[in-house]
């Protein structure tokens, strides 16, 4: 590095002090009360300068309190190809992250000159993402462009809906709560160009209009199972979280006017899975005869959290479903291995993935069908696939592009949203955390559903599970709190309720010193 850039680097990293609270790369980003997080921020603006020199390619940095109190931020990173920043890289991240001084700070980041920051100005984490993959695909990657993108697929999807489930109902109306934050804005630019879609936004992150994510937003509305403010009895919605990364739905019951019930992660999941099987069943039925001409590989990724109901139901459809730990760059890359891999957690952030190496062969046969076969199930079927292949964001989970497909399928199977909630009933699940001296005394396996340390901890975990019916129970170190997670499913909520208590108190008996509190 020449004296003159050095210089200016030392000068810029004297204003960013480091912070007495140490940040480290966790499940998704540094994250932080935004006012101790000044210095982290400058140091993962060189980090991702450093990844972009690397690469040669464009990447993402976003700064946003996504789902989270306004208070908080978090910084993560867009890799070249669009997704989470390369684990290879997270120990690198830490150690930048954690340099005592400006000297630290220079050693190994030499080669930082050259690199060109280009301020995207506010977007959502996928519009982010989206970009970054298109430019290095040397792809379109205008905000115009991700709109004209989405609203073209949707309404290629909603054309190609068999005339005998079309309901007759010219507009589809949708109420979107945006949990204050950058979706609200978003999605109204999106709804200009889309037809037969009426949508209103809610809690749209006008001035004086809420807080954000403060009693709104996917994250509350799923783990409070209430409406979000503005959303009164028999109101049907979709929640945002404040980047509009995940995506719930949910109906406020006219009971008390304020539980939901809840459409969540699990059940958008089952939703995709089954719409995209029956386009493969189509794909594959000649002459009424099940063949194996246009063999696809379709995989299902979900976590821990998962409720058991959403995983028997992927069973019973006959999927081939697998388990990462926690956090989507884990989903992500296990969906990576197949043609077809869909991936949700139950928060509501997932998407569906079309391998690059599936796309040219779905696309081949679409050029066979309509040459061969034109206007049969069967190429209507390879269409409905390329739509969503466009239509679903290819970087990350987004919750624009998810809705516009859990519309375009609701249309296509004429169905509401009660009908969708009734795919399967959730097991009753609850959840609490523990606070510990050490979470990291807590190591895992099985993607998480095992403990490994301390010994003899699994154990009572697997007596406690064993007292209930459809008892299942599993612990794990948060990736973004300093807390242990402690999960419970059984057949009633008394029993998933009681089952997580007594899991909590061994962990608790074994490295606690607070009392566990309700999430
Ligand atoms: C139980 C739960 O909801 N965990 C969340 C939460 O991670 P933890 O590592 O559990 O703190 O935040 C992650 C980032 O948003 C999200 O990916 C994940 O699903
Ligand atoms: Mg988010």
């Amino acid at each position: 590095m020449e004296e003159k850039q050095l210089k200016i680097l030392l000068q810029s990293a004297s204003r960013f002090p480091p912070e007495k609270k140490k940040f480290l790369y966790g499940t998704a980003g540094f994250r932080g009360e935004a006012s101790m997080l000044e210095s982290t921020v400058f140091k993962a603006g060189i980090m991702a300068a450093l990844r972009s020199l690397k690469t040669g390619l464009v990447v993402g940095l976003m700064i946003t309190a996504s789902h989270n109190p306004v208070s908080d931020n978090g910084v993560k990173i867009a890799d070249p190809s669009g997704g989470m920043m390369t684990q290879d890289w997270e120990p690198f991240a830490d150690s930048l992250a954690l340099a005592p001084d400006p000297e630290h700070l220079v050693e190994g980041i030499d080669a930082i000159i050259g690199s060109v920051a280009i301020n995207m100005g506010i977007l959502t984490t996928p519009q982010l993402h989206w970009m970054v993959r298109r430019r290095n695909m040397e792809m379109k990657a205008s905000e115009f462009d991700y709109f004209a993108l989405l609203s073209t697929s949707y309404r290629s999807l909603v054309d190609l809906i068999p005339a005998k489930t079309l309901t007759g109902t010219p507009d589809v109306k949708l109420t979107v709560d945006a949990a204050n934050g950058v979706g609200g804005e978003k999605i109204k630019e999106l709804s200009k160009l889309l037809t037969g879609l009426e949508i209103e936004v809610r809690n749209s992150g006008k001035v004086g209009e809420g807080t954000l994510n403060e009693k709104v937003g996917a994250d509350y509305v799923q783990k409070e199972k209430f409406a979000p403010l503005g959303f009164g009895p028999r109101d049907v919605g979709t929640s945002l979280d404040g980047d509009a990364d995940r995506l719930v739905y949910f109906r406020v019951l006219p009971t008390d006017g304020r539980s939901v019930d809840l459409v969540d992660g699990d059940k958008i999941l089952s939703l995709f899975a089954l719409f995209i099987k029956e386009q493969l069943t189509i794909l594959n039925k000649e002459n009424g005869n099940e063949s194996s001409e246009f063999p696809v590989k379709l995989g299902i990724v979900q976590t821990a959290y998962a409720n058991g109901a959403s995983t028997e139901y992927l069973k019973q459809l006959g999927l081939d479903v697998v388990f990462t730990p926690t956090g989507v760059k884990y989903l992500h890359e296990k969906a990576l291995e197949y043609d077809i891999g869909i991936y949700f957690e139950a928060n509501g952030h997932g998407t569906i993935l079309f391998s690059e190496a599936f796309m040219p062969r779905l696309e081949s046969k679409s050029a066979e069908l309509s040459s061969v076969t034109p206007g049969s199930e069967q190429q209507k079927a390879v269409l409905r696939l390329l739509a969503v292949s466009t239509l679903i964001n290819q970087a990350v989970g987004d919750a624009l592009s998810g809705l516009l497909l859990v519309e375009a399928i609701l249309q296509y199977l004429g169905w509401s949203i009660e009908r969708w909630s009734e795919l399967y009933r959730d097991l009753p699940s609850r959840q609490l955390k523990v606070s510990v001296a050490d979470r990291n005394a807590i190591v895992t396996t099985n993607a998480e559903t095992t403990v490994l340390k301390p010994s003899g901890l699994q154990e009572l975990i697997n007596y406690e599970t064993a007292k209930y019916p459809k008892g299942r129970s599993f612990i794990r170190p948060s990736g973004t709190e300093d807390v242990i997670r402690v999960y419970a499913e059984a057949s009633t909520q008394e029993g998933a309720d009681s089952l997580a208590q007594a899991v909590a108190q061994h962990v608790d008996c074994f490295l606690g010193m607070i009392p566990p509190v309700k999430q």
